[in-house]
């Protein structure tokens, strides 16, 4: 990729806090993170509460600044800057919050024309400016309002368009739906999907959601205990995540997987053995499957399972217990997986 088309990027970059004594010791929150974040894209980071991604985020308009490493946005190297040149950096960088952090004392459109009069644009422009971001949100009808006057999810969409006001290349969402019901996170995440879309704004988006990944992302890193311990398209993750972590995300959203518990129970009401198959896209997929319970002489019965789409194409697991004669489950299990399918056999199942 050529070095242009990299928007922000993380080289071994570490964050610890000071502490303040011995009842309070210094923290390394972020442990040598490399991250390429590419223009025009929505990517999404993903981990618990406490993995550090505030603090990733922050480091990017130098909220915080980086402890060691380097991060660049666009051209410029923006670790180690001074507040005074950060001002310019972060005109360049739009940012929303979870809890919106809207200037309760100023109506709605104000809190838009906010920005623009620090950044000293004049009033007939700032006007215009602020009209147009709101009825890019949908709010034009509430520019008189206070933010209390609104919703959620109609608060979110001023600080939207907030973060807009001074064009900027770059958005960053921390936890921006979290404090939203399933059906307003919806409508946000679409805006943010509009931003990215219609305007070109790259979109860094944290969250501890993986619908919201699901939903947005094009590409993912997954934190944890301030490493990045998992990257890549978002499809790939979510067809065949490689870590513990990742894998514990995608069966949080997409509840594809048995749990030990519901594993427990189709023992007791199967005799076979339980094999989970990972869903594929390549042509046929199921059929394939069927082909070769056939052939191998395996009763198949499905027992759990789930298949959602992500970027139009499908993701998810099957769960089957197996029965068949001497031996033919193993060979079925060996000839499977020499054919590319990925799949796990749950120990412990009766054989
Ligand atoms: N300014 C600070 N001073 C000291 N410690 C901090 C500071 N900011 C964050 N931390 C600590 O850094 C760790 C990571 O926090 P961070 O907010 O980045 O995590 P997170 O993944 O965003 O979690 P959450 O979703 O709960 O905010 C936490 O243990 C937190 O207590």
């Amino acid at each position: 990729m050529p070095p242009s088309d990299i928007h922000v990027r993380f080289e071994d970059v570490t964050k610890t806090f000071p502490g303040r004594g011995r009842k309070d010791p210094a923290q390394q929150v972020l442990r040598g993170i490399d991250l390429e974040i590419h223009r025009g894209e929505i990517f999404g980071i993903i981990g618990q509460s406490g993995a550090g991604k505030s603090t990733l985020v922050r480091l990017i308009n130098g909220l915080e600044p980086v402890t060691s490493g380097r991060i660049t946005v666009g051209d410029r190297v923006v670790s180690g800057l001074s507040e005074r040149q950060l001002r310019a950096v972060r005109r360049e960088i739009g940012m929303i919050f979870q809890q919106f952090n809207l200037f309760r004392s100023r109506t709605v459109a104000g809190n838009v024309a906010y920005p623009l009069k620090v950044a000293g644009v004049k009033q007939p422009e700032r006007d215009r400016k602020v009209a147009r971001l709101l009825d890019f949100v949908g709010l034009l009808q509430r520019a008189n309002d206070h933010p209390e006057q609104l919703s959620g999810g109609q608060q979110q969409r001023v600080g939207i368009a907030r973060a807009l006001a001074t064009d900027p290349s770059l958005l960053l969402a921390d936890e921006a739906t979290s404090a939203l019901d399933p059906e307003t996170t919806q409508d946000v995440l679409s805006l943010l999907k509009q931003v990215n879309r219609e305007l070109g704004i790259t979109i860094v988006i944290i969250t501890h959601e993986m619908d919201v990944i699901r939903q947005i992302a094009d590409r993912v890193a997954v934190i944890d205990s301030g490493h990045v311990v998992e990257s890549g398209s978002a499809y790939d993750i979510f067809a065949a995540p490689k870590t513990p972590e990742a894998t514990r995300f995608v069966s949080s959203t997409l509840r594809d997987r048995p749990s030990a518990a519901t594993l427990e129970r189709l023992r007791v009401s199967h005799p076979g053995r339980l094999v989970t198959v990972r869903v594929q896209d390549r042509p046929a997929f199921q059929n394939s499957l069927s082909v070769a319970f056939l052939q191998r002489d395996v009763t198949a019965d499905l027992v759990f399972g789930g298949i959602s789409e992500l970027q139009d194409r499908p993701v998810g697991s099957l769960t089957y217990s197996l029965t068949g004669g001497e031996g033919s489950v193993d060979e079925l299990l060996k000839q499977l997986r020499a054919d590319g399918f990925d799949l796990d056999e749950h120990e412990g199942a009766s054989r």
